[in-house]
């Protein structure tokens, strides 16, 4: 197994082992997104080591399936396990001409709905590696083990 590998398999165990879930219909992009992420950056583990998080891949230009994931989705939020960690939902294959946009995503998930826990989402493509940086900068603002110190 080359370096790259081991690398990959590392870095997919962080998402086994650490509090980060990564939830969504199939086909939604879960695998693309780990993939996506793991090519994008080479230190930020570092830092998600210890996130508490949900992230919620949906496939925003899979139309059809978005009630299903909707109704997924919520029913998925009421595990008492889960109750206030934060939600990152992930509209993703925003390359694709047909996707929906954030505005529309949102209200058809019916985000505006939870309110127990913060919400957040992002329009990415894992394709086209679109806002994966920002997906990256949220896991780090919720890592539970890093403390950012200003330095002044
Ligand atoms: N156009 C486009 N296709 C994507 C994108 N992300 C993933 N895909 C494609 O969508 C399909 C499903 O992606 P996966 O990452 O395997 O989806 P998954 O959610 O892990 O799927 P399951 O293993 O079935 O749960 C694959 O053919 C990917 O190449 C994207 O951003 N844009």
């Amino acid at each position: 197994m080359g370096l790259w590998d081991s690398f990959l398999n590392w870095f997919r165990r962080l998402f086994q082992e650490a509090e980060v879930s990564l939830v969504g219909l199939q086909n939604a992009g879960k695998s693309a997104l780990v993939n996506a992420i793991a090519r994008f950056h080479t230190t930020w583990e570092l830092y998600c080591r210890g996130a508490s998080a949900i992230l919620y891949v949906v496939d925003a230009a899979d139309r059809d399936s978005v009630p299903i994931s909707k109704s997924e989705l919520h029913d998925f939020l009421m595990k008492s396990s889960l109750n206030g960690i934060p939600l990152l939902v992930l509209g993703n294959k925003t390359d694709k001409s047909e996707a929906l946009s954030k505005q529309a995503l949102m209200d058809q998930l019916s985000l505006e709905t939870i309110t127990d826990r913060e919400v957040c989402c992002y329009m990415i493509s894992c394709k086209d590696s679109i806002n994966i940086d920002a997906v990256i900068d949220w896991l780090i603002n919720h890592s539970k083990t890093v403390k950012r110190i200003p330095l002044v």
